[in-house]
This record gives C-alpha cells, sequence and structure tokens, in this order.
C-alpha cells in the first residue's frame, strides 16, 4: 500500500534546510522524499498549507495514570505517591490499565506523539492497547522491591519481555524497569542489571528527581542517587533510560558521560511537583543524550509533548539567564531524534528519512498564531500545540487525519474513562 503526502512544507529534523515537498510512504516506510514526487499511490493526502515532521516521541510515561489526572494535585512528590497513587493504583484493575492507556494514546495521537516509553504495572493489557491502536511503544513493568513477594513482579517483567518484544509488527520494544533509587535496594537492583546485561535487553529507571530522594539516598548509601547507580555498573552495562535526573552536580554528570541511553527531561511534570530545573545543557555539552518526556497525566497534567518542548527551551534560557541556550530547533531535535535515542530505535525514526519508518505527523499552519513563517523552527517549538495537528501517521497507517481519530472510538472511551475513574478514586 502506497500513501503520497503532497505539497507539505517538510522539516526533516536532520541535516535538510525546511522546503515545500511530497513524501511517498510503502508499507511501514519513507520510500521517498523530494520536492516533487510522481508516483502512483493508493492514497494521497494533502499537505498544503501543513507542515510535516517527524512524530514527537514522548521518552517518560506511566500511561493509566491518565485515569487519575487531576485527582490529586498540588501534593509534594513522595506524599502525592505514597498517599495518594499507590493507593489508588492498588483499585486498578487489568482492564482499568487498557482503558486508561487507551485514553493516553487517544490525548497523544491527538497532539502528535507517535512512540512512547511507558513504565507500569498490568503491561499484558497496556500492549493489547498498543497493538490495537496502532502507536509504537517501548514497554516496561515497573519494579519496586520494598517487600517481598516472591519473585512474581520479576517474573511478570520477563514475561512480558518474552511475550511482546518486537510484536504488533515490531511496533513493541521492551525494557526492564527498576523504578529508583529509592525502591530498589542494591542487591535486587544488581540482580536486574546482570540480566539485562546477559539478556541484552536496556533498562528504564526514574532517577534524581527531587532533593528529598537525594537527601534519603545519602542517609541510605552515603551516596548521590546518581554514584549509588554508577557503583552499582548500570551506566557501563546496558543501554539505560533514566527519567528526570534533576538532581544531578558536575561529578554525577561526568558520571553519565559515554552512556549508552540518556536522560528524559519532563519540564512540565517537574515544574508542577516543584523538584527543579534538570541541567540538561551541561548533559548535552557532556555528549549525554537528552530527549523529552511527559510523566505520567496524575503529575504531568496533559500529554501534549508542544508544551514540553516550550518548557525545556525556556527553563534552559531563564536557568542560565541566556536566551542563546536550547535553540528552538535542538528543542525540537529532543523530542524526535533524541527520545527515539532513547528508547533504542533511532536507526528507524526520530527524522524524516529515506529507509526510515513512516511516523509521520502533518501540523496545520492556516491558524493566526501559527503566522507568519520566518522560522518554521521558531514557529513549531514556541508557537505550536497539540491542537494544531491535523494528521498522524505510524508505522505508515494514518491513526488521525483532519483530527479524527481512525483506530480509536472517542464515545466508547469517554464511557469507560468515567466510570473507571470514578471507581478507583472512591474510598482513596
Ligand atoms: C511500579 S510502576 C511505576 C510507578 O511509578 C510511579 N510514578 C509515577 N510518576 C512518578 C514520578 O514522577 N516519580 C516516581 N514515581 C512515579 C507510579 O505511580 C507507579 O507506581
Ligand atoms: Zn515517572
Amino acid at each position: 500500500m502506497k500513501k503520497l503526502i503532497k505539497g507539505a512544507t517538510v522539516l526533516t529534523l536532520g541535516a535538510e534546510a525546511p522546503f515545500v515537498g511530497d513524501i511517498l510512504i510503502d508499507g511501514s516506510r519513507i520510500a521517498d522524499i523530494q520536492p516533487a514526487i510522481n508516483a502512483e499511490a493508493d492514497m494521497v493526502i494533502h499537505g498544503e498549507g501543513m507542515a510535516a515532521m517527524p512524530g514527537l516521541i514522548n521518552a517518560h510515561q506511566h500511561t493509566p495514570m491518565s485515569l487519575l489526572r487531576g485527582f490529586s494535585d498540588d501534593l509534594k512528590l513522595m506524599d502525592w505517591l505514597d498517599k495518594k497513587m499507590l493507593p489508588a493504583e492498588a483499585r486498578m484493575t487489568p482492564e482499568d490499565m487498557y482503558w486508561g492507556a487507551k485514553l493516553a494514546m487517544a490525548e497523544m495521537i491527538k497532539s502528535g506523539t507517535t512512540a512512547f516509553a511507558d513504565m507500569y504495572i498490568h503491561m499484558n493489557e497496556i500492549a493489547i492497547a498498543v497493538e490495537e491502536v496502532g502507536m509504537r511503544a517501548s514497554l516496561t513493568r515497573g519494579l519496586v522491591f520494598l517487600e517481598d513477594d516472591g519473585g512474581r513482579r520479576m517474573l511478570e517483567a520477563m514475561d512480558l519481555i518474552r511475550r511482546w518484544s518486537g510484536k504488533a509488527e515490531g511496533r513493541i520494544t521492551t525494557m526492564l524497569g527498576p523504578h529508583s533509587p529509592y525502591t530498589v535496594p542494591p542487591q535486587p537492583f544488581r540482580e536486574v542489571i546482570a540480566l539485562a546485561e546477559q539478556e541484552n535487553i536496556p533498562l528504564h529507571t526514574h532517577l534524581a528527581e527531587t532533593k528529598e530522594e537525594v537527601r534519603m539516598i545519602r542517609e541510605k548509601h552515603n551516596q548521590t542517587p546518581t554514584e549509588y547507580l554508577y557503583q552499582l555498573g548500570l551506566f557501563e552495562k546496558a543501554h539505560v533510560l533514566l527519567a528526570h535526573g534533576v538532581h544531578l552536580n558536575r561529578r554525577d554528570i561526568g558520571y553519565l558521560k559515554g552512556m549508552r541511553g540518556g536522560v528524559s527531561h519532563n519540564p512540565v511534570s517537574n515544574l508542577k511537583l516543584g523538584c527543579g530545573i534538570a541541567p540538561i545543557t551541561d548533559m548535552t555539552e557532556q555528549g549525554i543524550t537528552v530527549g523529552l518526556g511527559t510523566d505520567g497525566a496524575g503529575s504531568a497534567a496533559t500529554l501534549d509533548m508542544f508544551e514540553e518542548i516550550r518548557a525545556a527551551a525556556w527553563l534552559q534560557k531563564l536557568d542560565y539567564g541566556d536566551p542563546t541556550k536550547l535553540p528552538a530547533k535542538e528543542a525540537l531535535r529532543m523530542a524526535t531524534a533524541g527520545s527515539a535515542e532513547l528508547l533504542h530505535i533511532g536507526h528507524d525514526t526520530g527524522t524524516l528519512e529515506i529507509g526510515k519508518k513512516a511516523d509521520i505527523i502533518l501540523i496545520d499552519l492556516r491558524k493566526p498564531h501559527l503566522q507568519p513563517h520566518h522560522d518554521l523552527y521558531s514557529l513549531l517549538s514556541y508557537c505550536a500545540n497539540g491542537a494544531d495537528v491535523d494528521t498522524t501517521i505510524v508505522n505508515g497507517n494514518v491513526l488521525m487525519q483532519g483530527r479524527r481519530l481512525l483506530t480509536i472510538d472517542e464515545d466508547e472511551l469517554f464511557k469507560q474513562v468515567s466510570i473507571r475513574a470514578k471507581r478507583i478514586v472512591d474510598g482513596v
């Protein structure tokens, strides 16, 4: 099946400057990108007046937490987690995970996200939802080792990996997910790292999100959270996706230098929880890959990656007192090629290139806030929002066109969400 996008302003986010042209999709991949393509196609997508760019990639998510959006705000992270989220999560059924993940995916597709990294529980139901909806995802069973469970969580983590890696036409990949330095003691952390190294499985974990975490790890191990993970051998033994990295000193950044993977910066969640500003300019200057994510909707509020792009750029300018920090194009590249590296799918996604997967979004520029067109990178980083996305394509399949979702029934979704969200929070 061939599809032809005609007359869009193409931003490959690779080496080329933006140009008006066509994109030919053959099956799941980009077959050609040119100023004009004369080819037969089964479907023509009219891109006139629109910008075509790589789909945004959300590098850190907890999708079912969309059911907990707005339920518990304005709390400190540890109170929010221990007193509100964990009791609510204990009441969530596998079916809730499925519908929560679908709600998150509906929002992501409608705001131009084509791929995401997810860490949660009952991941089998989330994988089924991803398979049905058509997005690309890296799925991880989150592992907390604060009490003995006879190995059940590890079995679930390995079951997810064995059952779902490479499935859904190759759209699903998997990772191992020790939750954080404060929920995984040294011995189980070592065992997870050894397994990751032995079986060549990437890891996804939280790191140095709050000052309280730094204090807890100092009291328990007399180390910074980053030193704790470094001394366990994490950064040399596996590809690692680190979420947050807010409280890193110069020496901590040195430990990350040369690592495979990198850091997911989640600026809106960090702002809302009052965590601080991650030193991502210092990281990128040391060659550390930085991508962007939202975190779960329970902490971030929305899953609109355009808000993350804007917050990331503007917070670096504020933090350094220097508006030249994190320029517009770099911020867009963080949300695309940067995040793709973290998900370990950079060879296939993150830029528009012949041979790469056709994960493409079209943004309708025919809006007052997206005129005139001096610099499209500035316009998309600083002025656009998720509602400007007209079309979302993943793996060559159109998941949204003219803002209509083609693989999710929104009426049924909203009905399920409203019943389930109420049941989960009643009594918490
Ligand atoms: C064991 S599955 C993942 C686990 O992570 C929790 N979570 C959600 N947001 C955050 C965050 O910002 N920092 C730490 N942990 C977070 C979520 O509630 C799940 O229990
Ligand atoms: Zn998180």
